[in-house]
């Protein structure tokens, strides 16, 4: 609990590892930014994974959707279903951040933390369906929720980056091999926020 306050009041760590991550923080206009918000929080299937954890059954802390090319494997149970279909709003911002990302994307994995109740656990995307050196965009509405990173070798060595409404945050090549990241509860009230990572699957 101590060290989850610790990072939520970090801010903006200095010194962050620009090898690995990329942070931008206007991407998208925060206006526009506001309407893919509501638009995604209300017209997205959403649901709420349930994971076997040794006998128990855990119900993922978020809300999930996978979007993406018809033959992209589905990523969330890594099963060969098909993905949702493309809407107009995911495919805009998938041309904005491919130059950025200099990839081509063919998924996307939407998060919805619908409060500072929801989160995500330490764990670094390195599935195999991913191929080796991943790269991921992050685009980031809503609440502005801290989103941690530690080296798996060392966990003395964090960083914290606060994801605001509108930013972008380039997961780079070597990121998912040697460091961990998450999105840490909150006891702070917080409102709706919904993440988008781009990813290619194999
Ligand atoms: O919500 C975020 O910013 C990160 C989500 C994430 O790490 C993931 O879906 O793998
Ligand atoms: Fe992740």
């Amino acid at each position: 609990m101590e060290q989850l306050a610790l990072f939520a009041e970090a801010g903006q760590s200095k010194g962050l590892p620009t090898k690995y991550l990329e942070y931008i923080p206007k991407l998208i206009e925060p206006f526009i930014g506001r309407q893919f918000l509501e638009k995604f929080i209300e017209e997205t299937p959403w649901k709420q994974q349930v994971r076997m954890m040794y006998t128990k059954e855990v119900v993922t802390p978020r809300l999930t959707a996978w979007y993406g090319d018809p033959d992209a494997y589905d990523y969330q149970s890594l099963k060969k279903t098909i993905p949702l279909r493309w809407t107009r709003e995911l495919l805009m911002i998938k041309e904005l951040v491919e130059p950025m990302a200099g990839v081509q994307f063919n998924s996307v994995l939407l998060n919805y933390y619908r409060d500072g109740n929801d989160s995500v656990a330490w764990h670094s995307d390195k599935e195999e369906i991913l191929g080796r050196n991943p790269v991921i965009a992050s685009v980031s509405f809503g609440q502005v929720r801290s989103f941690d990173i530690r080296n798996k070798h060392n966990h003395k060595e964090h960083y914290s980056v606060k994801l605001e409404h509108g930013s972008f945050l380039l997961m780079k090549a070597g990121l998912q091999e040697n460091w961990e990241h998450r999105i840490a509860k909150s006891a702070r009230t917080m409102q709706a926020r919904v993440n988008l990572t781009f990813r290619v699957v194999k």
